[in-house]
């Protein structure tokens, strides 16, 4: 697919914790590379974990995530930082049957859930295990796939 007309729909924890923000920023730098980013708003820093303020609140969110995850052509979350929302994105991506790629960093000292690891297939849904040094390669390696 060409890069233009890829949506990639980015997944990072929010109210689940920011922690991770600078790793969500380098992963939604790098994915630009590879087409839209419709989640750009997961790596900006100044975004705290009161999540975004809208006036219609939660259900405004929900929805837009939701027809933003319907549109996507393919999602890719960073799941080191445990997440209800990511969690929720995941399952509700996977009923859809988008192509996954879900990545997580050892070095955090936890254990990825294995409702998420226990979910990969190696082909649709793929949980990548990596470092920071690592984005640029695996990005490259994922989306020169075909199936993507
Ligand atoms: O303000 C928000 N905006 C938003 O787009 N989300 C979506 C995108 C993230 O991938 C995911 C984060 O979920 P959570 O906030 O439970 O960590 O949910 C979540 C929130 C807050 O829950």
């Amino acid at each position: 697919m060409a890069h233009e007309s890829r949506k990639i729909y980015f997944c990072g924890s929010i109210r689940g914790g920011r922690d991770d923000v600078h790793v969500y920023q380098r992963l939604v730098h790098a994915l630009r590379t590879y087409g839209t980013v419709l989640t750009e708003h997961v790596g900006d820093g100044s975004l705290t974990d009161s999540g975004e303020v809208s006036d219609s609140g939660d259900k405004l969110i929900h929805d837009r995530d939701l027809d933003w995850l319907r549109q996507s052509d393919v999602i890719v979350a960073e799941v080191t930082q445990p997440s209800l929302g990511v969690g929720y994105e995941l399952g509700r991506a996977v009923e859809m049957n988008k192509p996954i790629l879900c990545l997580f960093r050892p070095e955090s000292g936890r254990r990825l859930s294995a409702m998420i690891r226990g979910a990969a297939d190696g082909l649709k849904i793929q949980v990548q295990d990596y470092d920071q040094d690592q984005i640029q390669s695996i990005l490259s390696q994922y989306f020169s796939q075909n199936r993507v």
